[in-house]
């Protein structure tokens, strides 16, 4: 089946949090509208940028795009980013596939005996600059074709976010300035695009609207009726935050990460980094008399943002009532062997996940370290600072544009391997760089991240890390310096939750292990909107020669333009 959309996107004047901004909508929504599809169906979204001064593109985040490389999202990688004035098709297919190839090379795409493996819950935002904080985005929702390993009388959605006042392109424009602006922390935290600013706090001239009796600003109403049983579906795509979401009263058991599915495990409130995705069961087994608070909380990092809330609305209730008790508490925000604990307890479900093999081909090390470059803040890894090329990496590959990028490889690990982690970097110079990890189709790679001090003395920060193209096996965390001898032989390869987003947590190392399996060029990257912005990725790239014919629409930009595009 085809699923087919057309979007116009624009900005438009919105009060997510009652302060009145210019948020990027979908159609004239925020957040955009919802994508829903059964596992082996078709999307195409056919987008017109209808913005006056700016790009976009869109990526499906966690849709591995086989067969499809060209549609991931990201611009400078998989494609030219979208002009102002011009329409865009992405065409994918929503199916977790084993990529085969038959004797020619040619794609056949297999399709996994399990079907009930690829449902899950996912998303789409923007991927240019720092759109996704302007409020670009929305969910993609894959249905099985047969049916879940649980059960539920009915089913919620929500999306998190963090949100600021300041506009995308003011932070944009701070992040690469010298002397350098933060960001700074939210203002508020939304829940499916609502949050509420405390409006008395502002000052109220001509270009000041804010209004704290706004419908858009009425928190978000999740209705259920009294005794039944829900799934939950969470993600976030917090521009900067780790978040901490909670309801009160109310058990949840998470039950999906990802679009995997993991052992049940039953939590009071639940950490949900940035670029991650979970469904929890919960079951409306409160006094029917009342109805709760849903709360949202900044996680390691100091918060200077007030909870977020939303309304679990028990039927016949009214759902303007609010609760008459205080929002619960989540754990304090630098309790990081909570979040670590929570962590090591997701895991996937017997006998529904495939194990990771026992061994891998090549290990990556990734320092991760904040740096300055002739004075501008970076963050790099193993010292080199990701700025993307002006032509797409896939066509720029695909037809040996070897001009367009850097083909001399990036480090695997890190210099020098004493490196002090506890400590602002001796030397915080890095470099530029637009160099590509090539990996050899089919085969097993093992990435470490390792965290390390910031350029602040005793401040180390969580980085969520985001893999397009692929699902990883998480083997494990670890605190310190990651020891090659040592903590290896302590993965967990029985039961490892398969995920695309992974957190990295302060002072730690996180393992991953994927099969470069999927023909095209991938990104990985911290999914801080800001961090990425500031360089903190890199690029991996498998089966090239397998890659099908990229369409020009995608290539009219950079030097595929002067290849391939026809000239007046
Ligand atoms: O990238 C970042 O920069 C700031 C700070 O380190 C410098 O202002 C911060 O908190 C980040 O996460």
């Amino acid at each position: 089946k085809v699923h087919y959309h057309k979007w116009k996107i624009n900005y438009q004047s919105w009060a997510p949090d009652c302060m009145q901004v210019q948020v990027i909508s979908i159609n004239g929504k925020y957040p955009g509208p919802t994508v829903r599809a059964q596992v082996g169906d078709t999307i195409v979204v056919e987008l017109e940028n209808q913005m006056p001064t700016e790009n976009v593109v869109v990526h499906w985040h966690g849709i591995r795009q086989i067969g499809t490389p060209w549609n991931d999202g990201t611009p400078s990688m998989s494609q030219c980013a979208i002009n102002s004035g011009e329409t865009y098709i992405y065409r994918f297919v929503v199916e977790k596939v084993i990529p085969m190839f038959d004797k020619y090379g040619g794609l056949v795409v297999r399709r996994l005996d399990w079907s009930a493996l690829i449902a899950g819950t996912y998303f789409y935002h923007g991927h240019y600059g720092l759109q996704r904080s302007a409020g670009l985005y929305g969910s993609l929702i894959v249905d099985p074709a047969g049916k879940e390993p649980f059960s539920y009388d009915g089913e919620l959605s929500i999306i998190l976010n963090d949100w600021w006042h300041k506009s995308a392109y003011e932070q944009a424009i701070g992040l690469s300035s010298n002397p350098f602006v933060w960001v700074g922390e939210p203002h508020s935290l939304l829940i499916e695009g609502r949050g509420k600013f405390n409006c008395t706090t502002v000052s109220t001239d001509s270009s000041n609207t804010c209004n704290a009796t706004h419908s858009q600003c009425l928190p978000h109403v999740l209705i259920v009726k009294p005794g039944k049983t829900y799934r939950l579906r969470i993600a976030s795509v917090a521009s900067l935050s780790a978040l901490n979401f909670l309801i009160q009263g109310h058990k949840m058991t998470v039950v999906e990460a990802d679009g995997h599915y993991l052992e049940p495990v039953e939590v009071d409130n639940l950490d949900v980094y940035s670029g991650e995705s979970y469904s929890v069961l919960i079951t409306a087994n409160q006094d029917p008399a009342n109805n709760y608070w849903a709360a949202l909380n900044v996680r390691g990092r100091l918060p200077k943002t007030p909870t977020g809330l939303a309304i679990l609305n028990y039927l016949p209730n009214p759902s303007a009532e609010l609760p008459t008790s205080p929002p619960p508490a989540s754990p304090l925000w630098n309790d990081f062997a909570y979040s670590k604990a929570l962590a090591k307890k997701l895991v996937a479900l017997k006998g529904h996940e495939e194990v990771p093999p026992r061994q891998s081909h090549r290990q990556l090390v990734f320092l991760n370290t904040q740096n300055k470059i002739n004075g501008f803040l970076k963050w790099a890894i193993n010292n080199i600072s990701l700025v993307l090329p002006p032509t797409p990496y896939l066509a720029a590959m695909k037809y040996k544009i070897r001009n367009a990028y850097d083909t001399t490889p990036p480090p695997d690990v890190y210099a020098p391997r004493n490196y002090n982690i506890t400590v602002p970097p001796p030397n915080p110079n890095a470099t530029e760089g637009n160099g590509v990890y090539v990996l050899r189709m089919n085969s097993v790679v093992d990435v470490i991240l390792q965290n390390a001090n910031t350029l602040t003395p005793n401040n180390s920060e969580i980085h969520p890390w985001h893999l397009h193209g692929h699902d990883f096996w998480i083997l494990g965390y670890g605190d310190g310096v990651f020891d090659p001898a040592k903590d290896p032989k302590k993965y967990n390869l029985v039961n490892p939750p398969l995920r695309n987003t992974a957190a990295l947590f302060p002072y730690g190392w996180t393992a991953l292990r994927f099969k470069a399996d999927n023909p095209g060029v991938w990104a990985f990257h911290c999914h801080l909107e800001a961090h990425l912005f500031m360089g903190m990725g890199v690029m991996f790239a498998e089966g090239i020669e397998r890659v099908g014919r990229i369409p020009r629409s995608s290539m009219g930009c950079g030097l595929t333009r002067n290849k391939f595009m026809r000239h007046p």
